[in-house]
C-alpha cells in the first residue's frame, strides 16, 4: 500500500490578535492510497486545521512548520474524462509517474519535491474563506478542487446561492477538466443522477435555497467529486444533518469513493459514524495525534488511555455498538 500523502512533522499555528494558538503540533501519518481515513477528536482538536492543511485550503493568518508530500498514481477505475486532451501540465505529470518509479518515489523522498504548503488560492467551486497569500506549487502537488474534493458541514460555504446547481457543478468540470459548456452541463447531469438527488431533472436548475439540508449536501458533493479528485475530504460533512439523512449520505459517499477509487479523509466528532464508514481511524488531541490504526483495533484494543476515554464517553464503557458497523 502506498501513501497518497506523507505528512511530515507538520505544525500550524494561527496568529490573530488574542494571540497564537498552537492547532496542530509535529504530526506525521500517511494518508494510504485508496482508503478511508477518518480524523476524530474533540472539538478544537486540529481536526479542520489539518483538512485544510492537506487541501492546501488554510488562511492566510496560519503559519505553517513541516512538509506533505504527495504522491498521484494514474487511477484505473476512473481515469479523467477523456473527452478533451488533458491541458493541464500538472495532471499530465502526474498521471504519467508511474508507481514505484524513480520520478514518483522523488515526488515524496526529497524536500524539493514536496510540496510547500503555503495557504493556496482555493479553487473550490464558490467561495473560499481566507487569505490568498501565495502559490508555490511542485509538479506533483494537488490542486484543490480538481485533485481535492472538499466537503464542508454547511453545504451553504460552498455553493453561491445565487447559481443554479447544475451550473454551480458544470463550472468545476469545465474550470478543472478544460470541457466546453454543453459538455460540463451533460457532466452535472449525470453527476446529480450518481448524488441520488430525488428528481434530478427538476433539482438542475434549482438554486441552493430551494433544496433540503440533505439535498443541497448532495449537491455540494457532486461539485466535489465534478473534476474527478483522488482524495475526497469531508469534513463534519454528516453533521448538520438529521440521522436519517446522514445515515444516506455516509452511505453515499462510502459508494461514490468506491466507484471511483478515491481515497476518502472523513473528518468527524463522531466516533461512532467515523468507525463505520473508515477503515483505519486517527484520533487528535490539542492539536497532537494521539493514536493511529485500524478501526477494528482503535476500538476494540486503544493503546491510549485517551482513546479509552473518547470511546467510553461515547459508548458507555460498550464497544460492541461500535464494532457491529465496523467494516469487516
Ligand atoms: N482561522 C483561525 N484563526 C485562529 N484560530 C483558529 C482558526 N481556525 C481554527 N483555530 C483554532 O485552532 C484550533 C484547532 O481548530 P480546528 O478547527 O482545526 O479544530 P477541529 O478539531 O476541527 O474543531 P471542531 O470539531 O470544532 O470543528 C482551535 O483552538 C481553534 O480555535
Ligand atoms: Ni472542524
Amino acid at each position: 500500500m502506498s501513501a497518497l500523502a506523507e505528512i511530515r512533522d507538520l505544525s500550524v499555528r494561527y496568529i490573530s490578535d488574542g494571540g497564537e494558538v498552537s492547532a496542530l503540533k509535529r504530526i506525521s501519518l500517511d494518508v494510504v492510497a485508496g482508503e478511508r481515513l477518518a480524523i476524530i477528536g474533540e472539538s478544537g482538536s486540529g481536526k479542520s486545521t489539518l483538512a485544510l492543511a492537506i487541501a492546501g485550503l488554510l488562511p492566510g493568518s496560519a503559519t505553517i512548520e513541516g512538509r506533505i508530500g504527495w504522491q498521484f498514481q494514474a487511477s484505473r477505475s476512473f481515469p479523467p474524462p477523456s473527452v478533451l486532451p488533458d491541458i493541464s501540465p500538472t495532471r499530465g505529470e502526474i498521471g504519467s509517474v508511474a508507481a514505484g518509479s524513480p520520478s514518483a518515489r522523488s515526488a515524496i523522498g526529497e524536500a524539493g519535491n514536496d510540496s510547500l504548503i503555503s495557504p493556496l488560492v482555493g479553487e473550490m467551486s464558490g467561495r473560499t474563506e481566507g487569505g490568498a497569500v501565495e502559490r508555490r506549487l511542485s509538479g506533483a502537488s494537488p490542486i484543490p478542487g480538481r485533485d481535492i474534493g472538499f466537503v464542508f458541514q454547511d453545504p451553504s460555504a460552498s455553493l453561491d446561492p445565487v447559481m443554479t446547481v447544475d451550473k454551480q457543478i458544470a463550472e468545476v468540470a469545465r474550470t478543472h477538466l478544460g470541457l466546453d459548456w454543453p459538455q460540463a452541463y451533460a457532466r452535472a447531469k449525470h453527476l446529480l443522477g450518481r448524488v441520488r438527488l430525488p428528481d434530478p431533472q427538476a433539482a438542475m436548475h434549482a438554486f441552493p435555497h430551494q433544496l433540503s439540508g440533505g439535498q443541497k449536501q448532495r449537491v455540494a458533493i457532486a461539485a466535489a467529486i465534478a473534476a474527478g479528485p483522488k482524495l475526497l475530504i469531508a469534513d463534519e460533512a454528516t453533521s448538520a444533518l438529521d440521522t436519517i439523512v446522514q445515515a444516506e449520505i455516509v452511505s453515499l459517499i462510502r459508494q461514490l469513493v468506491a466507484e471511483d477509487g478515491m481515497t476518502l479523509l472523513f473528518i468527524s466528532h463522531d466516533i461512532a459514524l467515523a468507525a463505520e464508514l473508515a477503515e483505519r481511524l486517527a484520533v487528535f488531541r490539542h492539536g497532537g495525534l494521539v493514536e493511529i490504526g485500524a478501526t477494528e483495533q482503535i476500538v476494540t484494543a486503544p493503546r491510549q488511555p485517551y482513546t479509552r476515554a473518547l470511546l467510553d464517553a461515547h459508548l458507555g464503557l460498550d464497544a460492541a455498538p461500535l464494532l457491529r458497523q465496523a467494516p469487516a
